[in-house]
């Protein structure tokens, strides 16, 4: 089954909050992601760059970290969630209000825009996370039970569904995103990004 891009976002297995994104890709497969130290992008690899000319969606940062809360998207909404978050909105705002103004993209396949946004407390009482997306058909913004993962993506599942996190590093969740596990039968990988929280957000990156 071809999923398009997947955003994962909850806890693990033990109870850490973590992100993770996939970029499955049919028509722009020459793309790779990189990580930074609070960020993570993805940018055609080299020899691809003029692919950026042809569709304005294929490059953008897909991983952010604001303060102590992590962002994951599809989309150069990313860097408007986190700006959002940055002075001080909430989350489920700033994931709600990000995706109506910027709404699905304006291509083919009015491919949706996804999003994920987590804090890394790991106490109930201050844990927050919420998944969304925004299609040609509907704006959705969930909040992800204490204790749950779950995923999202632009095709075929464009609502949350639960998943079994069992990553325990950054590096494990990258990896579980883009071939193993429930991932493993979602079809043309291409390059993925991880991040379990730690102490702090280390973000890690694979490519194909
Ligand atoms: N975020 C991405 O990495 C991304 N890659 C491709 N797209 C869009 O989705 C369309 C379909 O791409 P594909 O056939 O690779 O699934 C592309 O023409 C492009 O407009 C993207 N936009 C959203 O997912």
């Amino acid at each position: 089954m071809y999923l398009g891009r997947i955003v994962s976002v909850g806890m693990n297995k033990e109870k850490k909050p973590f992100i993770a994104y996939r970029v499955s890709s049919r028509s722009f497969p020459n793309r790779m992601a990189k990580s930074f130290e609070d960020k993570a992008a993805i940018i055609p690899k080299e020899g691809y760059e003029k692919d950026i000319f042809e569709n304005a969606y294929i490059a953008y940062n897909c991983v952010k970290v604001v303060n102590d809360v992590a962002i994951v998207s599809n989309g150069s909404h990313t860097d408007v969630i986190a700006d959002k978050i940055a002075i001080g909105m909430n989350i489920k705002d700033a994931l709600s209000l990000s995706l109506l103004a910027m709404d699905y993209e304006k291509d083919d396949y009015n491919t949706p825009r996804i999003a994920g946004v987590i804090t890394s407390n790991t106490d109930e009482s201050n844990y927050e996370c919420y998944i969304g997306i925004i299609t040609d058909s509907k704006l959705l913004v969930e909040k992800v039970k204490y204790g749950a993962a779950t995923f999202i993506s632009t095709y075929e599942c464009q609502s949350p569904e639960k998943v079994s996190f069992t990553a325990t590093n950054s590096k494990e969740a990258a990896k579980l995103i883009l071939d193993e596990g429930e991932f493993k039968k979602f079809t043309n990988p291409v390059a993925s990004v991880g991040s379990i929280f730690n102490g702090q957000w280390t973000i890690e990156s694979i490519n194909l």
